[in-house]
């Protein structure tokens, strides 16, 4: 039987490599692009027919960063397939990212050079908001709808006999100390992107502790440092222009510059090809590209602490409620109007036909 894949933010970057990747590997898979621009998909599925003519490529709405979109894409999910292989939770926004040139300069002659380039560590600024469920913006798309996602798709992912799996896209800008548990979606701070991928890291330990018995695994990656539309929204595109060069030559002294989207997707491709049972629920699986070009994938230790692992996944749980019922009172209120419009326009009908 054909393996059925999705893919979140699967229209550009990391998310698409990874979709001609994999249509490279088996040619047979059920591959469904889970996108919040119809448009964008919808080209990326035209692209990867041009190479792969016979391949089987669905969309679907998916605005991870809506709680009543990822609702309606899991109900879509469930009408269309009767189980999930792989959920690759890809989809990452950085908004308005600012860069501390003066950390930068500093950096580049300290002994943290090479970390600074890999990780951004104390580079990155970026400016979150609330959105329209009262959600931290880069909390709720980095990590809260796809822990939705998760469960609203468990009666797939968690089959009796059957083994399912979890790729968070994670970051090497995960960061403990850019997260704290009391304020997981991090809205007094400055680097919400590092939180909520930190986030992701501690998610997945919680959820291969609570999940594997039922045949659920999970496991996070960093691509490295790719040029995608996330990366160059960091700084204005000419100066991108400018500093390529310099990037390519920085790439022969470290592994984690593999700068194409291609090379980013290579941990993810690799996990696809491993039995989960031999994976490490407290390890990051890294793109790698060495000097000559070679990709490959690593794993590392990843600085997480079981304690905060348990706890976010119980406060994830009881943000869900929240959420959930505040839905449910927002369409409740929705329907309440709808139907006193209805009514209004009723009697007015009656009141212009009596006159
Ligand atoms: N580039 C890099 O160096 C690194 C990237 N990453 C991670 O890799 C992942 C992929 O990013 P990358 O390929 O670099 O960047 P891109 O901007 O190219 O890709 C991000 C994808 O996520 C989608 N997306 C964003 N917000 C939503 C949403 N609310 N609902 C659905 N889809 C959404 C985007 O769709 P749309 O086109 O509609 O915006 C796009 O398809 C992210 O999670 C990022 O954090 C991690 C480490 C390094
Ligand atoms: C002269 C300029 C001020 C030079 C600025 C260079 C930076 C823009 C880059 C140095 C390290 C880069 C980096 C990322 C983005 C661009 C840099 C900050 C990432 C944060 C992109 C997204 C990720 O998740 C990380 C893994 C990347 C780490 C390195």
């Amino acid at each position: 039987m054909e393996r059925v894949v999705i893919v979140t933010g699967a229209n550009s970057g990391i998310g698409l490599a990874l979709c001609e990747r994999l249509l490279t590997e088996d040619s047979q898979l059920q591959l469904c692009l889970a996108c919040r621009n119809m448009q964008r998909a919808e080209a990326a599925r035209s692209a990867l027919l041009t190479s792969h003519t016979d391949a089987h490529v669905d969309l679907l709405h998916l605005d991870v960063g809506s709680v009543q979109s990822v609702l309606n894409a899991a109900q879509e999910v469930k009408a269309r397939y009767n189980r999930i292989d792989f959920l690759y939770l890809n989809a990452g926004i950085m908004p308005s990212p600012q860069v501390d040139v003066r950390a930068f300069f500093k950096g580049l002659f300290s002994r943290n050079v090479i970390n600074m380039f890999a990780t951004a560590e104390g580079l990155l600024t970026q400016q979150d908001c609330l959105n329209s469920d009262g959600l931290q913006e880069v909390f709720a798309t980095n990590l809260f709808g796809h822990f939705l996602m998760i469960r609203e798709l468990e009666p797939l992912l968690c089959q009796a006999g059957h083994t399912s799996r979890v790729v968070w896209t994670s970051s090497s800008n995960a960061r403990r100390s850019a997260f704290s548990i009391e304020d997981m979606q991090h809205r007094n701070g400055t680097e919400p992107y590092s939180s909520s991928k930190y986030a992701s890291d501690i998610l997945s330990l919680a959820l291969n502790r609570h999940k594997n018995s039922q045949g659920l695994f999970s496991s996070v990656v960093c691509p490295g440092l790719v040029m995608t539309n996330l990366t160059y929204g960091i700084l204005p595109s000419f100066f991108w222009t400018l500093i390529m060069p310099i990037m390519w030559l920085i790439r022969i002294f470290t592994n984690t510059f593999t700068l194409t989207p291609y090379n980013g997707a290579e941990a993810l491709h690799w996990l696809f090809l491993q039995q989960p049972q031999s994976l490490d629920p407290r390890a990051k699986y890294h793109s790698l590209t060495s000097g000559l070009g070679t990709n490959y994938t690593q794993p590392r230790q990843m600085d997480i602490d079981d304690e905060t692992s348990e706890v976010i996944y119980k406060k994830l749980f009881e943000l869900e409620k929240v959420v959930r019922r505040k839905l449910r009172e927002r369409n409740a209120d929705n329907e309440a109007h709808q139907q006193h419009l209805c009514e209004t326009e009723k009697s007015a009908m009656e009141f212009k036909n009596r006159i």
